[in-house]
């Protein structure tokens, strides 16, 4: 039994189809990463499996019970980070960790969450929040969310606006926590930024869900591609195509074409012979991941 499932969640917005037909389960201890470009319907989504908004038809369960909007007992559970706890000014972390301990029935030991999250010590313990860093408030968030010891955790878009030393920071943060048994949904509109993280990506775009995959998976479909410049680049995209293979013109005035069965770099060498075209440079090398994401996202057929 999955620790999270959606089923067939839809969610209007007067005309305006923000969620369509959502399905997608997290299980115990896996990091998923939801994945879309903006606007696509992943804060809808979050906020959908938390019972912080309505919607119109399917279900939502958690821990074997239905989530019903206004009750707050799933999000009793959840550590939800869609809105961010109030930082204040002039509170220390461990201001911070008190006092919202103070709200919980059975908190975590706070010292232990602190250590656990890195915002333990003198340097950032005992220092003011209106002096944190942006990776500084993000570490304190996901400690306060850890308060109530929840068994999954929802962060928004975590990384927006941090360095790369705090991203990986929060990065190691998350997987240590997992490891702990700790489920997370995590939102992105950058595949990179989940790409090391996440366990199971789900994609989404326009209210739907195009693909669900573990990352290794998704990783998988990274496919090779040849890269080719002739002497008439449009003629070979042309014959290409007309081979049925999945061709495009690249940046660099060149042709890629997917390695799929039956194509690869030698293959592609025979065509621009037949086709009289004068091969200047060929190379192999992998599709770009955002690249495949995009691919994704235009692939009319939903293959999820
Ligand atoms: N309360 C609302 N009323 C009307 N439209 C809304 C509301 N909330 C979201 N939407 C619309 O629903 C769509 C999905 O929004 P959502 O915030 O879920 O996307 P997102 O994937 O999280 O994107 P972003 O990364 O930009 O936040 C958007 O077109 C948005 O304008």
């Amino acid at each position: 039994m999955s620790l999270l499932e959606l089923r067939h969640v839809s969610k209007h917005f007067g005309s305006y189809k923000a969620m369509d037909d959502v399905s997608f389960s997290v299980e115990e201890g896996r990091i998923v990463g939801l994945i879309g470009p903006n606007g696509a319907g992943k804060s809808t989504t979050m906020r959908a499996m938390t019972g912080l908004m309505r919607f119109d038809s399917g279900e939502v369960i958690f821990d074997n019970e239905p989530v019903q909007f206004g009750k707050t007992k799933a999000l009793a559970k959840m550590g939800n980070l869609i809105e961010y706890p109030s930082i204040y000014p002039n509170f220390t972390a461990e201001d911070h960790m008190k006092y919202y301990a103070m709200d919980s029935e059975n908190p975590e030991d706070i010292n232990e969450l602190m250590k656990l999250t890195g915002i333990d010590g003198e340097n950032f313990g005992k220092r003011k929040a209106k002096n944190f860093s942006l990776g500084m408030k993000q570490r304190l968030g996901i400690a306060i969310a850890l308060i109530r010891r929840p068994k999954l955790v929802i962060l928004d878009e975590p990384m927006n606006g941090l360095d790369p030393q705090s991203v990986r920071e929060i990065r190691s943060l998350i997987q240590d926590l997992a490891k702990k048994g700790i489920s997370f949904v995590i939102s992105s509109h950058l595949l990179d930024e989940l790409q090391r993280l996440a366990d199971d990506v789900v994609i989404i775009n326009k209210g739907k869900v195009v693909r669900k995959a573990t990352m290794d998976e998704f990783l998988s479909e990274d496919k090779a591609q040849v890269k080719v410049k002739t002497s008439d680049n449009e003629a070979m995209l042309e014959a290409a195509k007309a081979a049925g293979w999945t061709a495009k013109l690249g940046d660099d005035s060149q042709v890629l074409i997917n390695v799929e069965e039956g194509v690869n770099a030698q293959a592609v060498l025979a065509k621009a012979t037949e086709e009289k075209l004068d091969v200047l440079d060929i190379q192999t090398g992998s599709v770009n991941l955002e690249d495949h994401l995009m691919e994704v996202l235009s692939d009319k057929s939903t293959r999820a």
